[in-house]
């Protein structure tokens, strides 16, 4: 099931028609029903009165439990929390899981910064087997070195659409009301007049500049900015930290055999999430075992 098709409408709202003939339409409905009913599944599995057994609570108790309550200030529906799924599984994982492949990437076409990185790792984690929250905190190189992968391989390039509500100028182009705008992060993130040597892989440009992803310095702006920034960017870069630090501090890692640095590509998948196109193929060494 393709949850993320790309439409031509989304880009040019005249060719709409373009994707009634290829069967897109069909299929965005059809899309819509299996996991509709997908998401009724995970609602009525958790209704299950046996389920009150189980001992923790996950994410759809605690939306039911408000449901129910009627303590939001807006009344909470099946729906809602059908909504809240999808956007945890649509915009939540995909991305992540996208960002960690292009870092590893970036690392092993950079053996420097993949040497300069694990040895950090390795020596807050010393003999531990797995590097928690805190040992995360004082990662300075890893945390520049995501930085530096969000900036040249964002899952988002144009970020979501916007609509002007009202005529402006911006640049002294006039932008009429209700026109679609697409923001061209990728284009911004790559500008050689803001980045020096702007292709380059350089985790070390973050170490002594303030530069930040939270939306305020807009030349880098992987998870957007406003009032639609991410609202998952604490949990991305939690999730980001800790895989990739737990998988620099266990693992050494190769390329198969015959295949060297050069021969690693950077395309990537059309659709609205940046995959890398061709799967990336390592082999993962531990100090008694190679795995595949
Ligand atoms: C590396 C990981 C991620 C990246 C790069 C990313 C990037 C983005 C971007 C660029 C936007 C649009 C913001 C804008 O246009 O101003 C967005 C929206 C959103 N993201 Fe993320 N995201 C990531 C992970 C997550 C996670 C983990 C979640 C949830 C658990 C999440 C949930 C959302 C939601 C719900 C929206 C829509 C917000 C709205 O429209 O108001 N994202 N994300």
């Amino acid at each position: 099931m393709k949850m993320k098709e790309v439409k031509e409408a989304d880009y040019i709202p005249f060719t709409g028609w373009i994707d009634k003939l290829k069967g897109l339409h069909a299929r965005l409905e059809q899309n819509f029903k299996e996991l509709d009913e997908f998401y009724q599944e995970v609602i009525d599995d958790h209704m299950d009165p046996n389920r009150q057994h189980v001992k923790e609570q996950d994410m759809v108790d605690v939306l039911l439990q408000l449901e129910n309550d009627h303590s939001l200030s807006i009344d909470l529906t099946d729906d809602h929390i059908k909504g809240v799924l999808m956007n945890i599984l649509a915009a939540g994982t995909d991305t992540t899981a996208a960002t960690s492949v292009w870092a590893m990437t970036a690392l092993m076409k950079n053996p420097r910064v993949m040497k300069k990185v694990q040895e950090e790792i390795r020596n807050v984690g010393g003999t531990k087997e797995f590097l928690d929250e805190d040992d995360i905190q004082n990662l300075s190189y890893l945390k520049a070195m995501i930085k530096e992968t969000l900036r040249l391989h964002l899952p988002s390039q144009l970020l979501v659409p916007r609509e002007s509500n009202k005529e402006c100028i911006i640049n002294g182009y006039r932008i009429p009301a209700k026109t679609i705008l697409y923001v061209n992060a990728w284009a911004i993130q790559r500008d050689p007049e803001i980045w020096k040597n702007p292709e380059e892989f350089y985790p070390e440009r973050f170490l002594d500049s303030s530069i930040d992803f939270r939306g305020r310095d807009f030349e880098l702006i992987p998870f957007g900015a406003g009032r639609r920034i991410c609202p998952g960017m604490p949990m991305a870069i939690v999730t980001l930290e800790l895989v990739l630090a737990n998988l620099l501090h266990s693992f050494d890692w190769e390329l198969p055999q015959g295949m060297v640095k050069e021969d690693i590509d950077i395309e990537v998948l059309p659709g609205i999430t940046q995959h890398k196109k061709n799967h990336l193929y390592l082999r993962a060494k531990t100090k008694s075992h190679t795995y595949k």
